[in-house]
């Protein structure tokens, strides 16, 4: 993916599940689209992302490199040597990026994402057309209009006053635990879609929820994550591992959790070949959560 601005021209450059942050302006971008064999028109599929200081508007641009690096990596290994960059996974870039960058990224990624899968009306089978912005797709045929989607997810984060439960999924990268997250129902309100997703992964009821934070997540699509710390009653605490949602669940406690909030990003394996437990990056509001616990805790303790 990439992007390109109105005025001044400014733009950055990403591919799908691999990201790279770069800056250009619009005749350079058009340089290296030709000198690619990539088709300069294709600027126009760009969309608005956000603005420098100095009021620069950002565009981001798909540059379709998905086939390109699995098919040509020559290729691929071209384009880093002439934009002096190299490719990561989004995902592990996340370990690397400050807080403005992860934000731009999640919104290309998401908006990048919706036009690519929305090019058709679903009233009239025509194909639509996005404004300049990337803000909306018109359909010329019906006159229906299309807006990014986003869909509410919340994640919680269960205590049971002395330990939190953190799980993790079969996807989730070896040794990383996570709090418990959901997509909400039509129909349902926050708290409701918290105590069905805690009740339906881990068997737990909760007794009292607490709202924390929202963020933007463009993984696998657009999801608007709405995080909470929820209680469970004394004696509540027993855990019934829904195994068609969850790999492992358990309770962990505050020394547990406060030591692995200090190691950044995948550890090494320790001798015997265990990983230790570790945790989501700082731009996942799942981490969020779980500082908050340890500091909310830690400030108990310390008073007791
Ligand atoms: N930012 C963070 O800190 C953080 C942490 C954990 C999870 N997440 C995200 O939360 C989201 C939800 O977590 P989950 O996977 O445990 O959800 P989940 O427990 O609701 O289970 C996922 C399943 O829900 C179904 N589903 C229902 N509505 C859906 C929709 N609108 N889009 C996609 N699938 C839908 C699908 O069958 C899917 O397989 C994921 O996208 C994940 O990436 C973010
Ligand atoms: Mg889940």
């Amino acid at each position: 993916m990439m992007m390109y601005v109105e005025k001044p021209r400014v733009q950055e450059y990403f591919t799908f599940s691999i990201a790279w942050l770069l800056s250009f302006r619009a005749s350079e971008l058009e340089r290296i689209l030709s000198k690619f064999g990539q088709d300069t028109r294709k600027i126009e599929r760009s969309v608005l992302i956000g603005c420098s200081d100095r009021r620069e508007a950002w565009f981001a641009l798909d540059l379709s490199l998905g086939s390109l690096c699995s098919s040509d990596s020559l290729q691929k290994s071209e384009m880093e040597t002439e934009l002096q960059g190299s490719f990561i996974q989004l995902r592990k870039a996340l370990f690397q990026l400050n807080e403005k960058d992860t934000s731009l990224i999640f919104t290309a990624q998401a908006l990048l994402r919706w036009h690519e899968c929305h090019q058709f009306c679903g009233k009239s089978g025509q194909p639509t057309q996005k404004n300049v912005a990337g803000s909306k797709r018109i359909c010329p045929s019906s006159n229906m209009i299309y807006y990014p989607q986003m869909s509410p997810v919340v994640i919680t984060l269960v205590s049971d006053r002395t330990r939190c439960l953190l799980a993790r999924q079969s996807s989730f990268p070896k040794g990383m635990y996570s709090a418990l997250a959901g997509f909400c129902d039509v129909g349902e309100t926050l708290e409701e879609a918290v105590r069905r997703e805690v009740a339906e992964e881990v068997g737990l009821e909760v007794d009292s929820l607490q709202y924390s934070a929202s963020q933007h997540w463009p993984f696998p699509n657009s999801s608007l994550m709405m995080a909470c710390h929820a209680t469970v009653g004394p004696g509540q605490t027993e855990i019934h591992v829904n195994s068609q949602e969850l790999e492992t669940a358990g309770w962990f406690s505050l020394e547990e959790v406060a030591t692995a909030l200090k190691r950044k990003g995948p550890p090494s394996n320790e001798q015997d070949g265990t990983i230790p437990f570790w945790l989501p990056p700082k731009a996942a509001i799942a981490h969020r959560l779980i500082w908050e616990w340890v500091q909310k805790q830690s400030s108990s303790s310390n008073l007791a």
